[in-house]
């Protein structure tokens, strides 16, 4: 897999953003030849590089009707049909399952014409890396802290099937959750616990893939299969999470063989999608459109998206599939130009400061609870008459009694505290899961806002003196189809957000009721915890006991102090995002001024209005003031074409004179009330698009002004589905 970037995967540890660019890796497995199959025309001539012969281009030429047009196809591995499932798996998968591990998403598809080998690679890739993952995860630190989840689908004729379910109808896919992938709906997320446990799930869903006989493969799989695999790890306040898709594409056929089946209709069909969309990508297309078949949407992410992908492409290598070994072999180039933005997922679950001081301020109340019965015990036992100590009989007796009695309860002690951990573990979890829903509502209003300000929805149209255009005519209408484009945007953004606002409260209101749930369990909890001190001997008078109520504070004691240095950190990470969160918006802001004045300054010239000098010196500090921001190369983000135009140093240029006329617009000299017009304003640099006067900056511009976290100026990924 080519890594185009900067970062190296051990900088995804340390920064939560880190962002690199990969290439799909793409590799071509060559199956054995088949008896039936002619002639073989594709050979392996390294792990890298494959000849096709081809048939001649110039069929006139009998010269090269004779000779054969052989193509070299190189591509980051290819496999003979020596080639074992183990070394498939070394090249292609294992490192994916290992970044799994760490956080990161992985996918690798098979693809190709029926009978060229997905299946036969797939299954082999499946159950090797489902058995590695749980070796990892057995072999790592703390293999508690793992949960493994799967869900295995199938996508037959645009149905999407519950591969560990099948008796269950047909799911529904819904674009929504905020990420923007789309959501199955009632799809079986299974939790295992073994590799054994996987296989099982595997065979059982694999029973349940739609296969039938074609002309080229006995058991032909007739839909798409999709494994999914979700690895979750809590890291302190954070849940990381990686996924790892594994997807067996149907055969593509050739047209017209099974044309009146709808199944062939339907798998030609999403694989002219995905072609479509392998196309676009490859070409650097804006748009790529992933909506025409389900396949293409739920592949979205893979190919498109934050995950690390490598298309394994299978031909067979005889003469009779020539054709399809082709198309194969050009789909597979061209994918090997597409790029992928791979970013490790850490599902933030940070809690506010104040929260966590709460938390471990009850625990401490406890802990001193506890120490002070201790203590108090002591001394009433050292207060009494020396008559009153019992004899070593009756200490010995009164230690045989309450032994079995204070283990117990030391042990019920002890549960209830780890519950009470855990339910308020789950409540910073909800707490923090609420804070980063604000968040993102926050985000969505300001791109609802943002769209809404370009289109002058916010503001009343203004009318400039002289023009025939008012500012919302100019800028709703434009000029042109860029215009209607631009707004055609806005709307699917806008759109797209109040989606996605919606989405978000209603997870709001789900994450509070549970918190609700918790809440109460927690109080429960608490008052079990209380009566079982109650219960505690009047009087702790033997060493052991003594040594067992000192153990359980301490072990309440280190719970306290690690929930303090979790809570600390997450606090720090929480406001870092907030700030970040707040110079994005600051930076916007700052943006849109400069625009606004510098359109402003421009207006006022065309139009010939005379500006006064006190605003001419304003004009010049805030000039100063953007000059003296200093920016260094790696965190110049604000690099707009065009910025403030420089203001003339000569003050005497700019004139206010006393006139009586009262007009001073088109006056050059003169006496009285106007300004003389000549060199009034420093000179602007040229209009950089020669569009309407006041034209609104396109999306372009103001995407190339925003970095790309930029809350304000991007519409929401969604729109990328639509074609322009
Ligand atoms: N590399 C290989 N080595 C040995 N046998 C192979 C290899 N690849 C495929 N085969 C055999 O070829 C036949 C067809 O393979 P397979 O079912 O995997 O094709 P497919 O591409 O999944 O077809 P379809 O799209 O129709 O499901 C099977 O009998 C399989 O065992």
């Amino acid at each position: 897999m080519t890594q185009c970037t900067t970062t190296t995967p051990e900088k995804y540890n340390a920064r939560m953003r880190t962002v690199t660019e990969e290439k799909l890796m793409v590799a071509v497995r060559v199956r054995p030849l088949h008896s039936d199959e002619g002639p073989r025309i594709v050979h392996v001539v390294s792990d890298k590089m494959l000849v096709l012969e081809d048939e001649s281009d110039n069929r006139r030429d009998v010269l090269r009707q004779r000779r054969h047009n052989e193509k070299h196809y190189v591509y980051d591995r290819v496999f003979g049909e020596e080639s074992t499932q183990e070394e498939v798996y070394d090249a292609v998968c294992a490192s994916l399952v290992s970044d799994t591990l760490r956080g990161f998403a992985g996918a690798v598809f098979a693809y190709g014409a029926t009978g060229a080998g997905k299946t036969h690679t797939m299954t082999g890739l499946m159950t090797r890396a489902l058995n590695h993952l749980f070796t990892s995860i057995a072999e790592s630190e703390d293999p508690n802290s793992f949960e493994v989840k799967m869900s295995y689908l199938e996508i037959y004729n645009e149905n999407i099937r519950d591969l560990l379910n099948p008796t269950a109808g047909p799911l529904e896919l819904r674009d929504e959750g905020g990420s923007g992938a789309p959501v199955v709906t009632g799809l079986s997320e299974l939790r295992a616990n073994s590799a054994g446990h996987v296989a099982e799930l595997l065979a059982r869903g694999d029973r349940a893939r739609t296969a039938e006989p074609t002309h080229a493969n006995q058991h032909s799989s007739r839909g798409h299969a999709l494994l999914s695999v979700i690895v979750s790890k809590q890291l302190g306040a954070c849940m990381q999470r990686g996924r790892l898709f594994l997807i067996d594409l149907a055969g593509s056929e050739k047209a017209g063989l099974r044309a009146r089946r709808l199944e062939g209709a339907h798998i030609n069909r999403s694989l002219l999608a995905l072609g479509n969309c392998i196309m676009a990508l490859s070409g650097g297309a804006r748009y790529v459109n992933y909506r025409d078949s389900k396949l293409t949407r739920l592949l979205r992410e893979v190919l498109g998206g934050r995950c690390r992908t490598a298309m394994v492409a299978h031909v067979a290598p005889g003469a009779s599939h020539r054709d399809t070994t082709r198309s194969t072999l050009h789909y597979a180039q061209r994918a090997s130009t597409i790029t992928n933005r791979v970013e490790r997922e850490l599902i933030e679950t940070p809690m506010q400061m104040s929260q966590y001081r709460t938390v471990i301020n009850e625990l401490r109340e406890e802990i001193s609870r506890l120490k002070m019965k201790m203590k108090d015990d002591r001394s009433s036992f050292s207060d009494r008459p020396r008559e009153d100590y019992p004899n070593d009989e009756e200490i010995h007796e009164e230690t045989a009694e309450s032994a079995a009695h204070l283990k117990s309860l030391r042990e019920a002690i002890v549960s209830t505290f780890k519950q009470q951990m855990r339910l308020r573990r789950r409540l910073m979890e909800l707490d923090s899961h609420l804070l980063g829903l604000a968040l993102d509502a926050e985000r969505q209003h300001a791109a609802i806002s943002h769209w809404e300000a370009r289109f002058n929805r916010l503001y009343k149209p203004v009318t400039i003196p002289g023009s025939r255009l008012s500012t919302q005519q100019s800028y709703r209408g434009g000029t042109g189809s860029t215009a209607g484009s631009e707004r055609a945007e806005a709307e699917v953004a806008v759109e797209q957000a109040w989606a996605e606002l919606a989405a978000v409260e209603r997870e709001q209101e789900a994450a509070r009721t549970e918190r609700d749930r918790v809440e109460r369990q927690l109080e429960q909890v608490r008052l079990r915890g209380a009566q079982l001190e109650q219960e505690l001997p009047a009087r702790i008078s033997s060493g052991p006991e003594r040594e067992v109520l000192a153990l359980v504070c301490r072990v309440h004691e280190l719970e306290a102090d690690k929930l303090a240095l979790q809570g600390e950190r997450a606090a720090r990470a929480h406001e870092l995002r907030r700030r970040d969160l707040a110079l994005q918006r600051r930076d916007a802001q700052r943006r849109l001024s400069d625009e606004i004045i510098t359109r402003q300054r421009r207006a006022l010239q065309e139009l010939g209005i005379g500006i006064p000098p006190e605003l001419a010196q304003l004009y010049e500090l805030y000039q100063q003031e953007i000059h003296a921001s200093t920016y260094t190369e790696s965190n110049d983000i604000y690099t707009p074409p065009y910025r403030l135009p420089p203001i003339s140093t000569s003050m005497s240029e700019l004139t206010w004179s006393e006139s009586s006329s009262g007009s001073g617009r088109g006056s050059s000299s003169g006496s009285g009330g106007t300004l003389a017009l000549d060199h009034r304003l420093p000179r602007l640099p040229p209009t950089p698009r020669p569009r309407t006067r006041y034209s609104q900056p396109s999306a372009v511009t103001l995407k190339r002004y925003a970095s790309d976290d930029s809350i304000v100026t991007a519409a929401p990924r969604a729109r990328d589905e639509s074609a322009p």
